[in-house]
């Protein structure tokens, strides 16, 4: 680690750095760390190792799984530095213990997480403790490392960061166009629906509930009666959701008429009933060694993952998971909600989404390749892990030296730009806009006569403003806590309501919303606008917030900006939400059909650039920057 500044090695020493995340990233950073002369090293991970983390967590072996990352991250690295001091939390860095005096014992911060709402926690707690951050992400080969310095360079949250991937409720439930389409309604509707929490909101009978005065009670065909034979009810389901539901949409002329009208699917038409029985027979034979054995394919002697299944197939693996579920793995059935390490799930979710597309007319996908699509996966590049946490390092000690000139942020590419694959571009000045590291204040447009505060808080105040434990106030009065007891927060809903509705119509001025989390001792000012229509299309929330900066999110996901934004350190989850999920947009009332989409595990389309530095075409599967874009990287001073 080669540095010219004098007292490198002195500031390495004397340092005490907090790294948050103990996974791709995290592994090849405490190595890095230990092996540069790091010598007070904590480390945070809420995770247990998995075996899909072995193949590049190379800190972790197949005896260690199921134990805590963060322990067996220090235990491994004692073994070639025994004498240095390096402390484990298998906690969530979100948890009230790591407060901003935790923060301040630190000298810098450094983020190996693979999600936004995490960074931006990490973002919030090291503005309040004046302590740098060093954050980083890789997406496959794309990777990068930024510094954030209070008052010196941008915060984490100075640009927007992408919305989430979604999708318009109407798009999953009644028109797929395209595969990904198959794969969110058997994973979040389909699949929920059979095997989740039954108090969740499902949208997967709209359709049908539109005509439930029918005969049937399409709330009990989803139900299982204690006594009904499990083979019957798997086909029950399958010729609900791929026969009845589909003519039931067909009945609709509207929607077909511009559009290619799906074929219904009946059980009996794909499967003689002797191979219906047969498939139960295979598996009298198959013994399972632990409930995350239990495989359907295994069941039916299917091998490849990589085949893509005939319809023929796809029905028998359907019918067979669903089976093994209630039978195999009865008492996970009303808890389960999708993992992509689940391989019955990610088999009965193969098989569902290539039954409604062979349906729709959208071909077929192997097992591996829907796995991708429903995991979000990007496969991991072990390699763009290491060459990141050496980059981190690298800032790490500019940091310790406060060589504030030399800070730079860097992009590690796919294709070589001007024979270059590591971009090093100068940090940016803080956004003077920004609502999170200065004092802007947001302005909230809101219908105050029919918006809700539950909407308000989960909507804007958890999910845009990243609040963990908010709190809001109108001048003195307090409208709402996060923890506060059931029937306080009645009263504060009353009194939010309230608020909202004493606002005259329109209202120019505005009311001034105080919003603030203790734990992350950040607050902001909301001003609150009326404003009677939203676009359902483009405005799903019924609420537009606005006032720190432009917009950065394209539309179509494209030039998505970089890739700690949201998603992402190894085997990132592409779409940049949250969650890490593609999720759907679920709207009040029926809405106008786009065709928004974008394959979610296309590498190509997570081009993770700034946005106003770097321009980039997203060509299906390259990633290929303008020649003329680097002149975006010219200097920008620093105060
Ligand atoms: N809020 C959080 N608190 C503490 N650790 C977190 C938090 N959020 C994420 N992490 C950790 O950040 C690490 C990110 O590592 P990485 O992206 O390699 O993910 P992974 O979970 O190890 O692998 P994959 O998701 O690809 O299976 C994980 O070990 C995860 O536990
Ligand atoms: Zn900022």
């Amino acid at each position: 680690m080669a540095s010219s500044h004098p007292h490198s090695s002195e500031a390495i020493r004397g340092a005490k750095v907090l790294m948050v995340g103990a996974g791709g990233i995290g592994c090849e950073l405490l190595k890095t760390l230990a092996l540069s002369g790091f010598r007070d090293i904590h480390i945070i991970d809420m995770d247990t190792i998995e075996v899909s983390n072995l193949n590049r967590q190379f800190l972790f072996r197949q005896s260690h799984v199921g134990q805590s990352k963060a322990k067996v991250a220090r235990d491994a690295v004692l073994k070639f530095r025994p004498h240095i001091n390096i402390k484990p939390y298998h906690a969530n860095v979100k948890d009230p213990e790591f407060d901003v005096d935790f923060f301040k014992q630190f000298n810098v911060v450094l983020n190996g997480l693979d999600n936004l709402d995490a960074r931006r926690h990490v973002n919030r707690l090291c503005l309040a403790a004046n302590v740098p951050l060093v954050e980083s992400g890789t997406t496959g080969f794309l990777g990068q490392v930024t510094v954030h310095v209070k008052g010196k360079t941008e915060c984490y949250e100075c640009q927007p960061k992408p919305a989430p991937k979604t999708y318009p409720v109407c798009t999953i439930t009644s028109t797929p166009s395209k595969f990904v389409h198959c794969i969110v309604w058997a994973k979040d509707l389909l699949f929920a629906k059979l095997f989740g929490d039954k108090n969740q909101d499902n949208d997967l009978n709209v359709r049908s509930s539109d005509a439930a005065s029918s005969s049937e009670n399409v709330e009990d065909v989803f139900v299982r009666r204690n006594d009904e034979d499990i083979e019957q009810y798997g086909r029950k389901i399958f010729d609900h959701v791929f026969g009845y539901n589909i003519e039931l949409a067909l009945s609709n002329e509207e929607t077909w008429k511009n559009r290619n009208r799906p074929k219904p699917i009946y059980s009996k038409d794909v499967l003689s009933d002797e191979l219906a029985k047969l498939n139960g027979n295979i598996d009298k034979n198959c013994a399972f060694d632990d409930e995350f054995s239990v495989s359907a394919m295994a069941s039916l002697g299917m091998k490849n993952p990589q085949d893509i299944w005939s319809l023929k197939e796809n029905s028998r693996i359907f019918l067979e998971a669903l089976r093994l579920f209630f039978t195999q793995r009865g008492k996970d059935v009303g808890n389960l909600t999708f993992d992509k390490d689940d391989q019955l799930a990610v088999e009965f979710v193969t098989a569902a989404a290539n039954i409604r597309a062979a349906s729709f007319g959208i071909p077929l996908y192997s097992l591996f390749e829907a796995k991708g699509i429903a995991g979000n996966i990007v496969h991991a590049v072990a390699t763009t892990n290491a060459v990141i946490a050496g980059l981190i390092v690298i800032e790490t000690i500019k940091v310790l030296q406060n060589d504030i000139e030399s800070y730079r942020m860097t992009y590690c590419l796919e294709h070589p730009s001007r024979k270059m694959l590591l971009m090093p571009v100068e940090p940016f000045e803080p956004n003077k806009s920004c609502y999170v590291c200065s004092e802007t204040p947001l302005t909230l447009e809101i219908n105050t006569k029919r918006s809700k505060l539950k909407d308000f808080v989960e909507k804007i105040v958890k999910a845009k403003l990243g609040m963990n434990l908010p709190l809001i106030m109108n001048s003195s009065n307090l409208l709402y806590e996060a923890d506060a007891e059931d029937d306080m927060v009645a009263i504060y809903a009353a009194n939010l309501e309230k608020v909202l509705a004493e606002l005259p119509s329109p209202v120019t001025g505005g009311t001034m919303l105080r919003v603030e989390d203790m734990h992350q001792e950040f607050g902001c000012n909301v001003n609150i606008k009326h404003r009677e229509e939203f676009d359902e299309e483009k405005e799903p929330d019924g609420m537009v917030l606005s006032g720190w900066t432009k917009h950065v999110s394209a539309p179509e996901n494209k030039d998505k900006p970089a890739a700690n934004n949201g998603a992402s350190t190894s085997e990132a989850s592409v779409p940049a939400a949250e969650s890490d999920e593609v999720t759907i947009v679920s709207p009040s009332k029926k809405r106008k059909l786009t065709d928004d989409s974008g394959i979610p595990n296309a590498p190509a389309g997570e081009a993770r650039n700034h946005q106003d530095e770097l321009q980039v075409i997203d060509d299906e599967d390259d990633l290929v920057m303008l020649e003329g874009s680097m002149e975006g990287f010219k200097k920008r001073k620093l105060s």
